[in-house]
């Protein structure tokens, strides 16, 4: 299997390069040159079978099935649940929890593998890595859970000063692990993924500082991610639809691999909250900047949703001019319009639902009232769009992705359900650690020079 860029300017890679790589160094983001033959998955209900059968089929001979079985098992073996990512029902809906790990986040699955694919990588070829990560919240948190500590690694995070919860915040700057490095950079987070893909794009600097990324630029965390569409599927016995509580367009983009790699994935539910670009895209063609606000959902406040150019380049027949124009357009002049067919072909498989604030509140109330649980603003924006498309007539079991805790967000939570989420087990700690951060603005060169001071205190 190789890998070419949505701006069709790189040579095929092999998947190892690609991990390593994160962006292609042509800006675009890697895609498989072609997509693997449909494979039966309708017996894999367990994680680690899934997301050891996914990796194998992208890596190929790279990371034989038996080595990517034991791998994934060690990544899911500090996950609190048995069953890593339970599937639950709520009357009508189904919940899929994808919270049950280390930063109880859906990232955190994804992030463990990964971890560990790197280290897999440096054992066999030496060197080190400095990994940049842009967060919103939760990447942040999962990735420092997966990298704190492990050798011939760093890990630089930027997050938006003080647009993260404090639980989210904790979550990173609290291990006291020499090799994590804090950022919280003054500007949204949209400011820290062109600051991270700015960096990138210096292929001296990359060279220099040997940059890797954990975003959901790099294709194995997409690969990841897919894995429990498949065993959704697969635990419901047949084809689901999914809604997906949707900011980089990262989690619902796995939702089209898992469809491409034959599970019965029916339709993809993109969920958005008041910074509704994606929604605005399905339904006028034009993707238009406006400006990002602060809500309840700080995971999602995000403008530029990366993941959006591999569905583009997709829906577009694969054609990498039509993606470069539409980036162009959109560094230019702040929006692109699609074409009219590709935007049929996307309104294929995708349909768009946005929450208000009044919404996700309101729903977080009412599923307590009704249901006796607490859910995290996130899923209620994913709840919300899955009984709106059952109103409009979709018949046939909708998974909503459950995708982080409610404890992460506890004032948000509490605010709209006067209870107070309890942290699972031991991160009731978070709150003793002191934090480590520094404050620095929106300017790439000063990210740069930090990166460079820690990496030379490293290696
Ligand atoms: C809790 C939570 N829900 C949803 C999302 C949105 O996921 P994606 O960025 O993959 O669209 C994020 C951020 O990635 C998140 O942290
Ligand atoms: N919501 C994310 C933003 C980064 O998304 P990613 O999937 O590209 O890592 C976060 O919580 O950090």
């Amino acid at each position: 299997m190789r890998y070419i860029s949505t701006r069709g300017g790189t040579e095929p890679a092999t998947f190892s390069g690609v991990l390593i790589d994160a962006l292609a160094p042509d800006g675009g983001l890697y895609l498989p040159q072609t997509w693997p033959e449909a494979t039966d998955w309708s017996g894999e209900t367990s994680m680690a079978s899934a997301a050891a059968g996914v990796l194998h089929l992208f890596a190929g001979q790279e990371l034989p099935l038996d080595e990517a079985q034991e791998l994934t098992e060690a990544a899911f073996a500090s996950f609190r649940h048995p069953d890593v990512a339970p599937l639950k029902r709520l009357g009508d809906d189904h919940l899929l929890e994808l919270f049950h790990g280390p930063t109880l986040a859906f990232k955190d699955v994804a992030l463990q593998i990964i971890a560990r694919l790197f280290e897999r990588h440096l054992k066999a070829r030496g060197g080190h890595l400095n990994v940049v990560v842009a967060t919103s919240g939760d990447t942040g948190g999962a990735a420092v859970a997966a990298l704190a500590g492990r050798e011939n690694l760093s890990i630089t995070v930027l997050h938006p000063h003080e647009r993260i919860s404090k639980v989210q915040r904790r979550f990173m700057t609290t291990t006291g692990a020499g090799n994590v490095l804090n950022l919280a950079v003054e500007g949204t987070f949209d400011d820290c993924q062109r600051i991270v893909k700015e960096m990138f794009a210096d292929r001296a600097f990359t060279k220099e500082v040997r940059l890797g990324g954990v975003n959901s630029i790099n294709w194995a965390r997409v690969a990841a991610q897919a894995s429990y569409y498949i065993t959704s599927c697969a635990q419901l016995g047949g084809t689901a639809h999914f809604s997906v509580p949707t900011g980089n367009f990262g989690d619902v983009f796995a939702g089209y691999v898992a469809k491409k790699l034959g599970a019965p994935v029916g339709e993809l539910i993109v969920a958005v909250n008041e910074n509704d670009i994606l929604d605005r895209t399905l339904r006028t063609g034009i993707y238009e900047k406006r400006g990002v606000t602060p809500t309840s959902s700080p995971s999602m406040d995000i403008e530029i949703a990366s993941n959006f150019e591999r569905l583009l380049f997709e829906a577009a027949g694969r054609d990498a001019g039509e993606v470069k124009r539409a980036m162009a357009d959109l560094s230019a002049y702040g929006s692109f319009a699609l074409e009219s067919d590709v935007l049929d072909r996307i309104r294929d498989g995708f349909r768009s639902y946005k929450a208000s604030e009044a919404d996700v509140a309101e729903l977080m109330a009412e599923v307590l009232e009704s249901h006796g649980e607490l859910i995290d603003p996130h899923t209620a924006i994913g709840l919300h769009a899955a009984r709106k498309r059952r109103e409009d007539g979709l018949s046939g079991p909708i998974v909503t992705l459950a995708t982080a805790h409610p404890a992460k967000f506890p004032e948000a939570v509490q605010a709209a359900t006067g209870q107070a989420p309890q942290l699972p087990g031991s991160e009731e700690e978070l709150f003793r650690e002191e934090e480590r951060f520094d404050i620095l603005p929106a300017s790439t060169d000063a990210i740069k020079s930090a990166i460079r001071q820690h990496a030379l205190l490293l290696f």
